[in-house]
């Protein structure tokens, strides 16, 4: 209490007035006393960045002085924490430097900025011995970031597999739930304000890159490689592929997915059928979840909401709380941005996709005549490649093909890209073989 009482508000200046900004401007105004009470004084923003001071915005702004010049924010004496929602890696990045160069702790939702630039930023604010914090910047809401960096700090970790967009989820569970068509469900996440300024960022799986690229740095010790992660995204998933998984009991999620193997660390992003037994394979909507499997605890699943306003705001004013407590007490006493410290980060290297191993689910159109199916279990067997599981339709109506459905055991994927090219050059087939990954995740 005498604290509290003799403590002066910790200062913040905001950049980005939309989505997260105003939920983080909401939360931090209504939950204030219960904030002060647990980061040991107040915290109050004191100003405020937006591009169009006309936009009408969903917070009240109380006492927060508004400017449409980032720098304004962050060149104010008066600020110890800026805070940047504006996204990106233009203007984000000059401002989050420009705070550090000028001693000021940052807290950030940026996954594109730590993804691409971190290893930069985090050096940087080292040398000035500030924090950058980006819970918000992986599952939204849910605090993945601290759990992996400090909760599972004992362990050495396997692997790690993650629903880590929610606008991507939110797609494919209104898909398959109730059959509405991708666009349209596309449109009402921007609208839920759930989605990237450029949607192919959620729809391609590069937004999920980002995160991955974060997740397997903290969770293996590693630098930050963005480059390096293997990525698809959920465009070409088709109606028939959901039932046809459905039907063999698998549901298909896009998942992030970093593991580690004797020679290197698989990084890559893709849809997956999981069996629907999985409670990864049940989270739907907007909730993201990430499995993590470690050496000590074992099999651990966080879950919750990975975008929207609040959520993210939840997560955001978080590491307000974190920073705060740190300037107060112990300035020197960090957690390190990358969980390792940064003279430990050992460089791993990432492993071609090509050398990836997971089983397959194969989906591909042949002519409806006999012998066609012995010919293609030939070439897979020819490249090693066992089956767990074949589904055959017979041609619909006036069809003179019909569809195969190959589900087979875990293989290297340049076996199975080797057969795939074989089965396509038959004249029996039809061209494009349909590949989705599976992992049982076990
Ligand atoms: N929306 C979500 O659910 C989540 C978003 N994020 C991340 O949070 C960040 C912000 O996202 P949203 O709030 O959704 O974006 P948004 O587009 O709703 O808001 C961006 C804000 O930045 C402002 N802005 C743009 N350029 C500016 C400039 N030059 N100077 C000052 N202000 C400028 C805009 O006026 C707007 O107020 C992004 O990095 C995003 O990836 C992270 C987790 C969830
Ligand atoms: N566009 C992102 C927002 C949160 O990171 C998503 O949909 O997950
Ligand atoms: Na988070």
């Amino acid at each position: 209490m005498e604290r509290e009482r003799t403590l002066e508000a910790v200062k913040i200046g905001l950049l980005g007035l939309g989505t997260v900004g105003s939920g983080v401007v909401r939360v931090l105004s209504r939950n204030n006393e219960e904030i002060a009470r647990r980061a040991g004084r107040a915290i109050n923003i004191v100003r405020a960045a937006t591009r169009d001071l006309s936009v009408r915005r969903d917070c009240d702004l109380g006492g927060i002085a508004l400017t449409d010049r980032a720098q304004d924010v962050i060149d104010d004496p008066e600020i110890d924490i800026v805070v940047e929602l504006i996204g990106g890696t233009g203007i984000a990045r000059e401002m989050v430097i420009r705070a550090i160069d000028q001693s000021k702790h940052v807290v950030t939702a940026n996954k594109a900025l730590i993804a691409l630039h971190g290893n930069e930023i985090f050096a940087r604010a080292s040398e000035r011995g500030v924090t950058v914090a980006f819970e918000a910047a992986v599952g939204g809401g849910i605090p993945v970031i601290k759990a992996i960096r400090e909760a599972l700090a004992g362990n050495r970790i396997e692997w790690l597999a993650g629903i880590i967009n929610g606008t991507g989820n939110f797609i494919l569970s209104e898909m398959r739930d109730k059959g509405r068509d991708f666009e349209d469900v596309l449109s009402e996440a921007q609208s839920l304000g759930y989605a990237e300024a450029d949607p192919t960022f959620d729809v391609e799986g590069i937004d999920a890159a980002h995160k991955l690229t974060i997740l397997a740095s903290i969770a293996f010790g590693i630098p930050l490689q963005f480059d390096k992660v293997y990525t698809e995204g959920i465009t070409r998933i088709t109606r028939e592929d959901v039932q046809y998984a459905a039907e063999l009991g698998y549901r298909i999620k896009h998942l992030g997915i970093a593991r580690r193997r004797e020679h290197g660390i698989e990084l890559r992003v893709h849809p997956t059928l999981i069996p629907h037994r999985r409670l990864i394979a049940n989270v739907d909507g907007v909730m993201n979840a990430v499995l993590v499997r470690a050496d000590a605890v074992g099999p651990t699943l966080y879950y919750g909401p990975g975008a929207g306003a609040e959520p993210t705001a939840s997560a955001v004013v978080a590491d307000l709380v974190d920073v705060t407590r740190a300037l107060t007490v112990d300035p020197n006493n960090r957690v390190p941005h990358l969980a390792f410290q940064p003279d430990a980060l050992i460089d791993v290297p990432v492993l071609d996709i090509g050398e990836a191993v997971t089983a397959y689910y194969l989906h591909l159109r042949v002519q409806d005549k006999p012998g066609v199916l012995a010919e293609i279990t030939r070439i897979l067997g020819d490249s090693s490649i066992s089956i767990e599981a074949v589904l055959q339709r017979p041609p619909e109506e006036d069809a003179s093909d019909a569809a195969i459905v190959i589900v087979t055991a875990p293989i290297r994927e340049s076996n199975m890209d080797e057969a795939i090219r074989r089965i396509q050059d038959l004249e029996t087939t039809s061209e494009h073989v349909t590949r989705i990954r599976l992992e049982n995740l076990k």
